[in-house]
């Protein structure tokens, strides 16, 4: 089901660091509201930085960032975080958070001023917390979760901020392989436009209506599961050979060259 989605286009990004070397260039890409892009490449490809420019982390020094059609930068900070959610590997730490608090922090761009929490941020926040079976864990402390009840809750924030685009940096990152796939499956369920960086190319073409391939800073192509993930490009952009099994159409094995 499509709940509330947006298309993104990223046409000519370029980005760098003050007076640096850019490290994502010439990144064009499109993604249609209710699509699912992973974008894969090795360590150092530029996975994050391209991220940063799609929501709005930094700003490209050259090329643009539309959302259904209008310049990222045209729109506030404010609107951008109440149409995007953005889940990042860095974490709400030790503070001393509940869960329930972590997820109402996605009602943040949605508050007037320094008014009280509505009605509407805590049937939101409820909401949120059932859809990702929270509600037994609402009360404990965020730092004492596991890894993968982490990774919910941040879900689960980012569902309360009821955004129309998610964004997301590996997010199966330290998670086993059952809840790497719990996670993966969740995201397909909530119907909305994702963007995410995924390290798995196995678990991107299962999980991603269309990926995207990072090397160096420059995509080397963007497409279909089906068409953009070859051996010859897999093995290109990794170093490494990659081979495609007999079973699924895109299952690969890799070894060192
Ligand atoms: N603000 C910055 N200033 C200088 N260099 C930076 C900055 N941000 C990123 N880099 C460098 O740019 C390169 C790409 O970083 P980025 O985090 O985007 O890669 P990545 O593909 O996400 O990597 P990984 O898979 O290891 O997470 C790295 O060499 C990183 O050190």
């Amino acid at each position: 089901m499509l709940e509330k989605c947006v298309r993104l286009e990223a046409d000519g990004v370029t980005w760098g660091p003050h007076r640096g070397k850019p490290i994502v260039e010439d990144i064009s890409l499109s993604v249609k509201a209710g699509d699912r892009l992973a974008i894969i490449g090795p360590n150092g490809a530029g996975k994050s930085t391209v991220l940063r420019c799609l929501y709005r982390g930094v700003r490209p020094q050259r090329g643009m960032v539309r959302l259904d059609g209008i310049d990222l930068w045209s729109i506030g900070p404010r609107e951008a975080a109440r149409r995007i959610a953005v889940v990042l590997q860095e974490s709400p730490g030790d503070f001393p958070f509940s869960v329930r608090d972590v997820v109402m922090m996605g009602r943040i761009p949605h508050r007037k001023g320094m008014a009280r929490w509505s009605e509407e941020d805590h049937a939101t926040t409820a909401a949120a917390l059932a859809r990702l079976e929270l509600k037994d864990l609402a009360l404990r402390q965020f730092s004492s979760l596991s890894g993968g009840e982490k990774q919910r809750v941040l879900i689960a924030r980012a569902l309360a901020q009821e955004p129309e685009l998610i964004i997301l940096d590996e997010p199966t990152n330290h998670l086993d392989i059952r809840h790497q796939l719990e996670i993966l499956e969740l995201l397909k369920g909530l119907g909305r436009t994702i963007i995410t960086t995924l390290h798995d190319i196995n678990l991107a073409a299962d999980f991603a209506t269309h990926v995207a391939v990072l090397a160096s800073g420059r995509l080397t192509g963007h497409g279909l599961p089906t068409e953009i993930l070859t051996p010859e490009r897999i093995s290109s952009a990794f170093r490494v050979e990659a081979s495609r099994q007999e079973i699924g159409d895109h299952r690969f094995t890799f070894s060192l060259r």
